[in-house]
């Protein structure tokens, strides 16, 4: 979680100094509003740096359910934080239940991924930190997490490859050990 709260004034000072910077007039009439506008988009992309996102997965059931639950394409949004600019796309995260049979509520599971999602960061950090808090809070018999994703940084700066997308996936436990479970999993993602 980040050290100090949200710090809107400093927020907005610094968009009216980049308004500045780029050669703008943050004084006329269609950007007055801009920064705090851009403030309030900023405190919600960067939320989850003031929240533990793992607390979502507080609502927990013991249902004695030993197979596996997959949930499939959650939409994300996400913040590169090379570039300040979003990347976008599917996660699917799948689990099975450790031996006290413990699962979450499926909408838990899609909030665990917004909550790491609300920070700068890569991909393969957020795709780690979803299995790791699956695995911290849920002590399931394995977890996996696969992100799929396009950059904007890749598609209207840069290399200039719009479409381009970027899998990344963590898998612990089971999912680790045993290629069925896997291969299981990866049918059930891909639809096949
Ligand atoms: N591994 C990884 N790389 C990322 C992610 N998001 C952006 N990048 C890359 O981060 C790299 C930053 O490279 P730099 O050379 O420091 O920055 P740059 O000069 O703006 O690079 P270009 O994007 O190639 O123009 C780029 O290759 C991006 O594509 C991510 O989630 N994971
Ligand atoms: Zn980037």
């Amino acid at each position: 979680m980040a050290k100090r709260p949200y710090d809107s004034e400093r927020a907005e000072a610094a968009i009216r100094e980049l308004l500045l910077a780029v050669g703008e007039d943050p004084d006329r009439e269609g950007l007055l509003n801009t920064p705090g506008r851009v403030s309030r988009a900023f405190a919600e992309q960067f939320s989850g740096l003031h929240t533990n996102p793992d607390d979502v997965l507080d609502t927990v059931f013991d249902e004695n359910h030993a197979e596996m639950i997959l949930i499939r394409d959650i939409t994300f949004y996400s913040t590169c934080e090379h570039h300040l600019v979003p990347f976008l796309g599917k996660a699917h995260v799948g689990y099975i239940p450790g031996p006290d049979g413990r699962v979450t509520g499926l909408s838990k599971v899609a909030r665990l991924v917004d909550g790491y999602s609300r920070r700068p960061q890569v991909q393969e950090r957020l795709t780690t930190q979803i299995a790791d808090a699956m695995v911290r809070r849920l002590v399931p018999a394995g977890v996996i997490v696969v992100m799929e994703a396009e950059h904007l940084c890749m598609a209207m700066r840069g290399v200039r490859k719009p479409g381009a997308v970027t899998s990344t996936s963590a898998v612990r436990g089971i999912f680790q050990t045993s290629q069925p479970t896997r291969a299981e999993a990866m049918s059930l993602i891909t639809g096949r």
